[in-house]
């Protein structure tokens, strides 16, 4: 079976999105059928990228050859064209291939150079700040935005803002970047930028860029960082201005929706496994050892379910998903008590956002703060548990142990440790990929986007598509969390049966779903 897009696509605006939903018209659906048979045409659905203003306008459209196209001997094959489209899903429903109804395709931008460009390099200005959270891979990603500007394009002039949004107000503490001083970017952890969380002011920012003639502006950070780009893409539109503004997701807690995974997760699971790994050791080490270890991840447990499923020794995994209790038939403590009775160890691991109501109903007064992003500060759940589970297993193992003098608690917080490291190979690669593609894509005149993997395909996303929603574990629905509850044998704490339509999940590769909500205004 084979599906072809017609490139005649017609736009439908929506009043949140305005020119980014088009339908497209599947023709020719299905090989081998006779004209006669014809396919009732469903609605397919392509999150297009909004252009720059200039470009916005396909008829004045100016473009430039890419510089890479001119270079002898560079296949052509290597470019992307716009018909080239990346799945939003690919599992689908058997009830959906009837042919009464075709197959719903929902699609993103594939991302990659394009074979003209909307800006003349040589006028090219470009800007890349980090923000919020440190991430192994920052520094990659800025070398390699740097890199490809250079030798792709021609483009001769980056600023590195230093110390996140905020330090766009003062031009003159930019830091001009060239292949010289990004060398070594890649063997560095943290952000040789500098970060920060605050301080983002629209107005003040796009000031600056305008002020210094910046038309190209590379965004790097987590969720709350994309929520500022989004405002920065609106205003840089509603002033008319040339200015490609494009986000390469990054955070460890890996809680961007939609992408398969971003960049310096994989290398803070590896190094939360080594901490767990730790545990193991000095839980073994001692009669009725019981080692806790506490990782990153506020409001999704990503690192906890990887780094769990990558050690295979874990006894319990909690993460903020799923709500869990200590006492009766069902609970953590009668599980922990039967695999230190059946071990003579048990391993826990915890995302630092599990369990924050049930510390508040426990009596536990969090700080009841926010930092400077506005981020909830949380409960410290880690030593939390120490308190709770150690008098309680006592309890369940006396008479039951040969020594009776209960167990023997190792608690391990690896903290930033996860963190402040440079990037694993794979996160070396993935960075690569992604500023590469940025790069094209704002080249090409895309703007308000962010570059992401979907289903292994890197791709350009609306930023609108993304901003203010979470990606979470998936714990409803066959995904990696079945194996954690498998693996672990913990007790299978409910989880919300969603009843939504199967339609409005959409689910990554890293085991994360989001649902779709009413802004996204997508009707299929
Ligand atoms: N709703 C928002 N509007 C504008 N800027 C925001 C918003 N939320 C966060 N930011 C800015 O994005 C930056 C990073 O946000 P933060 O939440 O700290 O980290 P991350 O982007 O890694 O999630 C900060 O400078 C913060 O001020
Ligand atoms: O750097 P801080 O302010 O101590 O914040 C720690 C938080 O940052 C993270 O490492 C990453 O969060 P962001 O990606 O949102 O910046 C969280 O896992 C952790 O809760
Ligand atoms: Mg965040």
């Amino acid at each position: 079976m084979t599906a072809t897009a017609s490139t005649n696509s017609t736009s439908e605006a929506s009043p949140l999105l305005p020119n980014i939903v088009s339908d497209i018209e599947y023709v020719n659906a299905v090989d081998g059928l006779t004209e006669d048979v014809k396919i009732p045409s469903p609605k397919h659905i392509l999150w297009k990228v909004e252009l720059v203003d200039r470009v916005f306008d396909d008829v004045n459209r100016a473009t430039y050859p890419n510089p890479l196209s001119l270079k002898p001997n560079t296949p052509t094959s290597w470019f992307v064209d716009d018909d080239d489209l990346v799945a939003a899903k690919v599992n689908v429903a058997a009830s959906d291939t009837d042919l009464d109804k075709g197959i719903k395709a929902e699609a993103y931008t594939l991302a990659g150079p394009r074979f003209d460009i909307a800006f003349d390099p040589k006028q090219c200005k470009a800007a890349v700040v980090t923000c919020g959270g440190l991430c192994p891979g920052l520094n990659t990603v800025v070398r390699e935005i740097v890199m490809c500007l250079r030798r792709q394009y021609g483009v001769s002039t980056t600023y590195g803002i230093p110390s996140g949004y905020r330090g766009f107000k003062d031009p003159t503490t930019w830091i001009p970047l060239d292949e010289k001083v990004v060398r070594n970017f890649h063997n560095m952890g943290g952000s040789f930028l500098g970060s920060s969380r605050g301080g983002h002011d629209t107005k003040a920012i796009v000031d600056s860029l305008e002020k210094e003639g910046i038309n190209l502006l590379f965004v790097t950070g987590g969720d709350g960082t994309v929520r500022g780009a989004a405002l920065i893409a609106d205003e840089v539109r509603n002033r008319g201005l040339e200015i490609a503004v494009a986000v390469i997701p990054k955070t460890i807690d890996n809680d961007i929706p939609l992408i398969d995974r971003t960049f310096g997760f994989e290398s803070a699971v590896n190094a939360a496994r080594q901490a767990i790994d730790v545990a193991v050791t000095e839980a073994e080490g001692f009669p009725y050892g019981l080692g806790i270890v506490k990782v990153m991840g506020r409001h999704s447990g990503f690192i906890a379910m990887h780094s769990t499923l990558g050690s295979r020794v874990v006894d319990l995994c909690l993460v903020p998903e799923v709500d869990f209790y200590l006492d009766g038939e069902g609970g953590i403590v009668d599980h922990l008590a039967d695999r230190l009775l059946e071990n003579g160890n048990a391993i826990v691991v915890v995302a630092e956002g599990a369990g924050q109501e049930l510390m508040a109903t426990m009596g536990s007064h969090g700080a009841d703060e926010v930092d400077l992003s506005g981020n909830k500060l949380l409960d410290d759940v880690g030593p939390w548990l120490v308190k709770q589970l150690k008098p309680r297993l006592n309890e369940k193992l006396k008479g039951k142990t040969p020594y009776d003098d209960g167990v023997t608690c190792k608690y391990v917080d690896p903290s930033y440790m996860v963190r402040g490291i440079p990037p694993t190979t794979a996160d070396n690669l993935f960075c690569t990929q992604l500023a590469h593609n940025a790069v094209h894509g704002a080249m090409a005149g895309m703007t308000s986007f962010l570059v992401g993997s979907v289903n292994t395909r890197e791709c350009y996303l609306p930023i609108r598509l993304v901003a203010n929603k979470q990606n979470v574990i998936d714990t409803a629905h066959q995904s990696l969390w079945e194996y954690v509850v498998f693996d672990t044998q913990q007790p299978s704490f409910a989880v919300e049966n969603d009843c939504r339509d199967e339609n409005d999940i959409i689910t990554t590769a890293s085991g994360g779903v989001i649902f779709r909500n009413s802004d996204d205004e997508c009707s299929i």
